[in-house]
């Protein structure tokens, strides 16, 4: 089997170049995140980056509706935006949050995992990686505000985050619920929350498909802040003060040493987690479950 396209040739294959603001904000000037002036939005169409280079960070909205899902093209385009800000020394941290209403993200995109080939499966596997590996290892100092329900892939997005704030409200619970959909959290996944809530926590968390509720959230350590919905970005912001007022060098050298070795599992067995992944995601029965879940998802609205 063929196995994936790097993700920079994936890159190029989909992405147009840089855009300004696409969508309502195109062309305006928009107030900088932190509330500088003059600076203005970039992006692509799914990810709206306001950069606030004279504070040092920038707020990087995830607009995939409805639900921000993670495709292909989107997870590529996260990449993208990460990458830029990264190789910009003007920015240190970025804070990760929703464009779409009550939604952080739905996780992976299940039309990325259902009624596809191998070698999309592979594809889309290896920028599922990439993506947890360049968030997890980022230099940068990343705080999610966490604006909505946040499931699976979703989650795990933001627990590669250094610093998590979550919206008060009972209906943005957070985890990973893999098993509710007959699938299984991959290794990494079960450590990156292993490392955040601790072992006996996961344990119960991933083979019930828990989501939790902010104040549970807050209780196992899943989450470091809950505040009113409408102070998730400015305390997101007042977090931050903290974070880039530590020696960057030290700080960036502690986060490796501490996330090095859960990031090392996965880059020594890359493609065997792909061949993994695709071997699983294509079997009669797993596939059968995901158009179920779909189905279920759709039936909830009739
Ligand atoms: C040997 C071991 C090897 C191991 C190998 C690994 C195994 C595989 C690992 C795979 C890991 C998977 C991780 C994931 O992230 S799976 C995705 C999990 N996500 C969910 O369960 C969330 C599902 N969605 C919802 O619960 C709701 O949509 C939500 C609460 C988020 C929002 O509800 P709301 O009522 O606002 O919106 P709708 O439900 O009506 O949804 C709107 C439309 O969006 C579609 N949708 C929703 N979620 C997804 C998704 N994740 N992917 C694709 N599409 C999604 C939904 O069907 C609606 O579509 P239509 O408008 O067309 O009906």
């Amino acid at each position: 089997m063929a196995l994936a396209v790097g993700i920079r040739g994936l890159t190029r294959s989909l992405l147009r170049p840089w855009v300004r603001v696409p969508g309502p904000a195109r062309g305006r000037t928009e107030p900088a995140a932190g509330g500088g002036d003059g600076v203005r939005c970039f992006g692509s169409p799914r990810v709206l980056v306001e950069p606030d280079p004279a504070a040092g960070f920038a707020v990087m909205k995830m607009r995939n509706p409805p639900v921000n899902s993670l495709s292909l093209e989107f997870l590529t385009e996260l990449l993208i935006s990460l990458e830029k800000l990264e190789s910009d020394k003007a920015f240190h941290a970025i804070i990760l949050t929703s464009d779409c209403p009550g939604i952080f993200s739905a996780g992976l995109d299940l039309m990325e995992m259902c009624g596809r080939d191998p070698t999309h499966y592979a594809e889309y596997w290896k920028a599922v990686q990439e993506l947890w590996l360049r968030f997890y290892l980022s230099h940068l100092v990343v705080i999610s505000a966490i604006n909505g329900v946040n499931a699976a892939g979703g989650c795990l997005l933001a627990l590669s985050c250094d610093y998590r704030v979550l919206a008060d409200n009972p209906k943005y619970a957070m985890g990973l619920n893999e098993t509710l959909l007959g699938i299984i959290a991959p290794f990494w996944f079960k450590d990156t929350l292993v490392n955040t809530v601790g072992h006996r926590t996961a344990e119960r968390a991933l083979q019930l498909g828990l989501l939790f509720p902010p104040a549970e959230a807050l209780q196992v350590g899943m989450v470091d802040k809950v505040v009113p919905e409408d102070q998730v970005l400015s305390a997101a912001r007042s977090e931050l003060a903290q974070w880039l007022a530590i020696p960057g060098h030290a700080r960036q050298l502690t986060k490796s040493l501490m996330r090095k070795p859960t990031a090392d599992r996965l880059l020594k067995e890359r493609d065997a987690d792909i061949q993994n992944f695709v071997r699983f995601i294509s079997r009669d029965a797993i596939q059968k479950a995901l158009r179920v879940y779909l189905e279920k998802l759709k039936q909830k609205k009739t």
